[in-house]
């Protein structure tokens, strides 16, 4: 049997984060789309506020994840016509997505169905709140299927933490520390490589 290829694929992974988890999220869809061939743009929005915003005992972290961070290039509007697949990932914020991912893609300024034929997906960093993944996943759908594009949803497990803190002793990790366990990245290597071949055969 012939192995699934996406080769000739452009896929491309745009995130925000504050802590590194998300980060962490968006590297592994990356990973997975490369892995099945695509070639990947890893893109991330730039934060909002100053970390002197900020109050003080969070702002350490917020720090090395920006060091960490600094690296990766900014994404723009090119990426989003550029791509054939795009992962958009966003920190649940109080059950919505944040408003760096809001301000980019309102930003874009895309007419609708300016993205119509591509494939999008999307993936989230929450706390151990239950239902605001969820409700997080929805709402920045609901705003990429405004622009034309095809919806490849999150399976149960890359959607829902409680299917797979069922795997484990203790809640979802992706928060407590920030820094997701293999339980939460094998998911989002997953989706990078289900969205890197879907493309390829919805192209033909
Ligand atoms: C303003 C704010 C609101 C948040 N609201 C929620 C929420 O509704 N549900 C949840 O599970 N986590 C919530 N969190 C926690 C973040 O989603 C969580 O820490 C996430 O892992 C951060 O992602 P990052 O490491 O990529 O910044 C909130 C965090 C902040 C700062």
């Amino acid at each position: 049997m012939r192995a699934a290829c996406a080769l000739g694929m452009n896929v491309a992974v745009i995130f925000y984060s504050r802590y590194g988890g998300t980060a962490a999220l968006a590297a592994a869809v990356a990973q997975g789309a490369k892995q099945a061939g695509a070639t990947v743009r890893l893109r991330r929005v730039a934060d909002l506020t100053a970390i002197e915003d900020r109050w003080s005992a969070a702002n350490e972290r917020i720090r090395a994840a920006r060091e960490h961070l600094a690296s990766v290039p900014l994404a723009r509007q090119d990426d989003l016509f550029w791509a054939d697949g795009i992962a958009i990932g966003s920190p649940a914020r109080y059950g919505a997505m944040c408003a760096e991912i809001r301000r980019f893609l309102d930003g874009s300024r895309l007419p609708s169905g300016d993205l119509a034929g591509k494939v999008a997906s999307v993936f989230c960093s929450p706390s151990a709140v239950e239902g605001a993944q969820r409700a997080t996943l929805q709402a920045t759908l609901a705003s990429l299927a405004g622009h034309g594009v095809l919806v490849r949803a999150p399976a149960r497990a890359e959607m829902d933490p409680t299917s797979r803190a069922a795997q484990r002793d203790g809640p979802p990790r992706a928060s407590a520390d920030h820094a997701p366990a293999e339980l939460d990245l094998a998911p989002a290597r997953a989706l990078g490589r289900g969205l890197a071949l879907l493309e390829s055969r919805t192209r033909g």
